[in-house]
């Protein structure tokens, strides 16, 4: 028989904490779940009467909030009290890239899990279970375990590995329907507790059990998998353009083959996002620890494949405009790293843009979910330029026309479906002539474009 789990504490409240405890508490509104965050102005955010100002964008996700929130789900920052009362507590605190000392660039950095797992200790007078939601490097749960079994209070702690397979913009869709829960531990009546919560509204048949290590090491495992999809078929696009060969057509080929499948073919300006980058560098750095330096190589060529396609498409915008930029208003259309998110970590945009600001080029962006304060955060992030000449090189606009008014070229760099409605004619008359199109995400139609007399470049074609 296993635990009934009462009350749930989630530390972390961004892209994954908060839409997915939304979706516990809508399936389970016996279970309490208190989202915990150190970050006032975000706990704020989620507990705003007025839904759009949410601090995450997901279809689906304000409606489950407005469900839920008040009812079985709540945000707070006072921490010790949600980890006091809760019976599980799942941990969802970010897990960057590390920036300082040993494996800087590569490791993950876990000072943020240390610290839930010391506060937790410190709070703890029950016996609880500990979630790992936070993708993590494989044998986390043991640093965890040694910090909470080393408390002295007499306290047991059973720790879960459950990591989160979502991907942004269809957060919601992917947690109500996943392909797969998978739960590893060492602890069957912990197992059991987790599986329970999941098994009203997944099919068992989806869920899966492993031991600690397997279901850490399938989460980075698994995301490399995705992204070396990516870097492959990006790969093909480049021997694609010198050729002949259609890449779209090429991924549709190989694609039937069952072998292969279909999906995560898709060309493009190269992979963003929070995960892709820092999982792989983990992976490396993790195999490189072990010795095993043919490994960490083998996956590091996905990073560089996907750095080479992002300079592949600004040297081909710089190129094509006649070997210089300098001075040329060039219009962004996107910023977010894909479309239906407003995140913006790691996006392709930004290291086109950077590229093409160091040819002194004019960016003009329209994304319909990104603030100019972020954009203005992400390039000042890249320390290439001071923060007021980003400001003065770079205008973020509010409608797609303003944008590309005067632009020498339009940048396609998130498959936003807006703009394949836009009324391109328009934006062709207000641009400077030849007027050019350069596409990151095949997302627009070649011969509409071409009868409009733009000169249209895509990837992979
Ligand atoms: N973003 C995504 O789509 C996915 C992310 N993941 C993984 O999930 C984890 C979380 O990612 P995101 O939600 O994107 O990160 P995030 O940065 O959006 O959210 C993390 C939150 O944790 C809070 N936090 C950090 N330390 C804390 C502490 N000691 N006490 C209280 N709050 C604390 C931060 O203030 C922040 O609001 C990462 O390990 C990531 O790799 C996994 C699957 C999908
Ligand atoms: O660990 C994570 O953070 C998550 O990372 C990815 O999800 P996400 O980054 O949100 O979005 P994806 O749909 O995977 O897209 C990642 C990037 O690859 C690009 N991509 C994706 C697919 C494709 O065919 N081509 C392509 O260029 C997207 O445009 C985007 O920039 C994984 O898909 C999730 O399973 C995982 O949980």
């Amino acid at each position: 028989m296993s635990k009934t789990i009462k009350k749930i504490c989630c530390i972390g409240a961004g892209y994954v904490g908060g839409p997915t405890m939304s979706v516990v508490a809508k399936q389970c509104p016996h279970i309490e779940i208190t989202i915990v965050d150190m970050n006032a102005e975000r706990i704020a955010a989620w507990n705003d009467e007025n839904l759009e100002n949410l601090p995450v964008y997901e279809p689906g996700l304000q409606e489950i909030v407005a469900e839920a929130r008040g009812r079985n789900l709540f945000f707070s920052t006072d921490i010790n009290k949600a980890i006091d009362e809760a019976d599980m507590i799942f941990i969802s605190v970010n897990t960057p890239t590390k920036n300082y000392g040993k494996g800087k660039g590569m490791a993950a950095d876990l000072k943020y899990i240390e610290l839930c797992a010391r506060q937790i200790a410190s709070v703890a007078k029950d016996d609880k279970i500990l979630v790992e939601k936070s993708t993590l490097p494989v044998r986390t749960a043991a640093a965890l375990k040694s910090i909470l079994d080393n408390t002295g209070n007499g306290v047991n702690f059973h720790i879960l590995s459950n990591p989160e397979f979502l991907a942004e913009g269809t957060a919601i869709q992917d947690l109500i329907n996943p392909d797969r829960v998978l739960i590893g531990g060492e602890n069957e009546e912990a197992i059991a507790a987790l599986v329970n919560i999941y098994a009203h509204w997944v099919d068992q048949s989806k869920i899966l059990t492993t031991n600690l290590w397997s279901s850490e090491l399938s989460k980075l495992t698994a995301n490399a998998f995705l992204a070396q999809r990516v870097s492959s078929i990006n790969s093909i696009s480049a021997l694609c353009e010198k050729t002949g060969a259609n890449v779209d057509e090429v991924s549709k080929a190989i694609g039937m083959d069952t072998r292969i499948g279909a999906k995560f073919l898709k060309a493009s300006v190269g992979f963003g996002g929070s995960c892709f980058q820092k999982d792989i560098l983990n992976l490396v750095y993790i195999a490189r620890s072990y010795g095993l330096t043919e490994v960490a190589e083998y996956w590091d060529q996905v990073i560089l494949m996907n750095d080479y396609q992002k300079q592949r498409f600004a040297d081909n915008i710089i190129q094509t405009l006649y070997n210089t930029v300098s001075g040329k208003k060039i219009a962004f259309l996107g910023w977010a790293f894909k479309k239906d998110t407003n995140d913006t970590r790691e996006s392709a945009a930004i290291y086109v843009a950077d590229y093409l600001l160091n040819e002194q080029a004019e960016i003009t962006v329209y994304d319909p979910k990104v603030s100019a304060e972020r954009i203005y955060a992400d390039l000042d992030y890249l320390n290439t330029r001071s923060s007021e000449e980003n400001r003065l090189l770079v205008k973020v606009v509010n409608t797609p026309y303003e944008a590309c008014d005067d632009a020498h070229a339009v940048a396609i760099l998130t498959e936003w479906d807006e703009f394949k409605s836009y009324d391109w004619k328009k934006i062709k008359d207000q641009m400077k002539k030849p007027a050019f199109v350069f596409d990151g995400r095949k997302l627009l139609n070649r011969k509409q474009l071409e009868d409009l007399d733009f000169k249209y470049y895509a990837i992979g074609e």
